[in-house]
């Protein structure tokens, strides 16, 4: 169903309530976002949380099995045409035709779009190091890349929409895919979603974090926000406590005796009221990293704090 009043709002992906089921695995359950204009939203999970299932519904590529989903006002499942030609799309694998020169390349993709820029192609390739005449099957990952983001963003499309963008590249190479988002949704008024299992890399670039785990998403919005919403209290009691307080709000509680750790996502006034009703007194409170943020969410696991990248 078309939703023409979306289109001119600042929600241009409206994700409702989407559910897809592969089998027995539910690849996403339930999951709802909504990504405003101009925003650089990053989608970060482990390896199978439902990222690139989430990214195919935004393309069109997957029906909703339940659910909806709305792409500048529109279906993109009923309307691929009038949503693809709005958007920009690089997929982790970097698929392209080996036997073209990058030139070639370039000339047949531009054909499909009525808004290919050729100069903003010639300011891409070069500011890529690029070669016009080089082959597609000669290129290194960080070259097949960066092609792959000239096609995908050489329509100047209003949302660029990227799987793994870093995916197998150097440190090197990936600070350049992103400083090439950054000069992106610099253009005023673009969008740029992508996802990444990599918690600092998601950190650097986007302004918004949507967490995924196991196909539920765990939050949503902006790092502002969520860096106000969750700290890490310490709550002292004037007796030692056998089992955890119970308060409003408060989750992984850990310690024991006269002091109790947990970690917090609410206000703080009602939780120092809670702690004084429950004989406590909060000592500390402290900010926490995105790594304690989402294990705290995902549960016992540890899900990416073993693979943040040292960069
Ligand atoms: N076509 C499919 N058929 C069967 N299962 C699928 C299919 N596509 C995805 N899945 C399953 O759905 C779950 C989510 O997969 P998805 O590729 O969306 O995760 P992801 O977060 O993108 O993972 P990765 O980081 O490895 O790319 C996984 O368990 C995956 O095996």
């Amino acid at each position: 169903m078309q939703s023409p009043l979306n289109d001119e709002t600042d929600c241009v992906v409206d994700i409702r309530n989407l559910v897809r089921q592969f089998g027995h695995v539910k690849a996403l359950d339930g999951v709802s976002l909504q990504v405003p204009r101009g925003a650089v939203y990053g989608i970060v999970g482990v390896n199978g949380a439902g990222k690139t299932t989430l990214l195919k519904h935004v393309l069109g590529l997957l029906k909703p099995q339940r659910g909806t989903v709305t792409i500048l006002g529109r279906d993109p499942v009923r309307d691929p045409v009038g949503v693809l030609a709005r958007l920009g799309y690089l997929s982790e694998q970097h698929e392209m035709p080996d036997w073209m020169r990058i030139g070639e390349l370039l000339a047949y993709t531009g054909s499909f779009y009525p808004t290919w820029s050729n100069a903003y192609v010639t300011e891409l390739v070069q500011s890529f190091q690029l070669s016009r005449d080089a082959k597609v099957q000669t290129l290194s990952k960080g070259q097949r890349a960066r092609v792959g983001l000239v096609l995908a963003l050489a329509h100047r499309p209003e949302i660029l929409v990227l799987d793994e963008p870093s995916s197998g590249l150097d440190p090197i190479v990936r600070r350049d895919i992103l400083a090439a988002i950054i000069r992106t949704i610099s253009e005023e008024g673009r969008t740029v979603i992508f996802s990444s299992h990599l918690l600092d890399e998601v950190e650097r670039v986007a302004d918004h974090i949507a967490m995924l785990h196991q196909g539920r998403l765990l939050y949503s919005g902006t790092f502002d926000e969520m860096r106000a919403k969750f700290r890490r209290v310490t709550v002292r009691f004037q007796g030692p406590q056998d089992v955890p307080p119970v308060l409003p709000d408060a989750i992984g509680w850990a310690g024991g005796g006269y002091e109790w750790t947990a970690i917090y996502r609410g206000q703080g006034d009602e939780l120092q009221a809670a702690a004084t009703m429950a004989g406590g007194e909060i000592v500390e409170e402290k900010q926490l990293s995105l790594d304690e943020i989402f294990v705290a969410h995902a549960g016992s696991e540890p899900p990416l704090a073993t693979i943040r990248e040292a960069t």
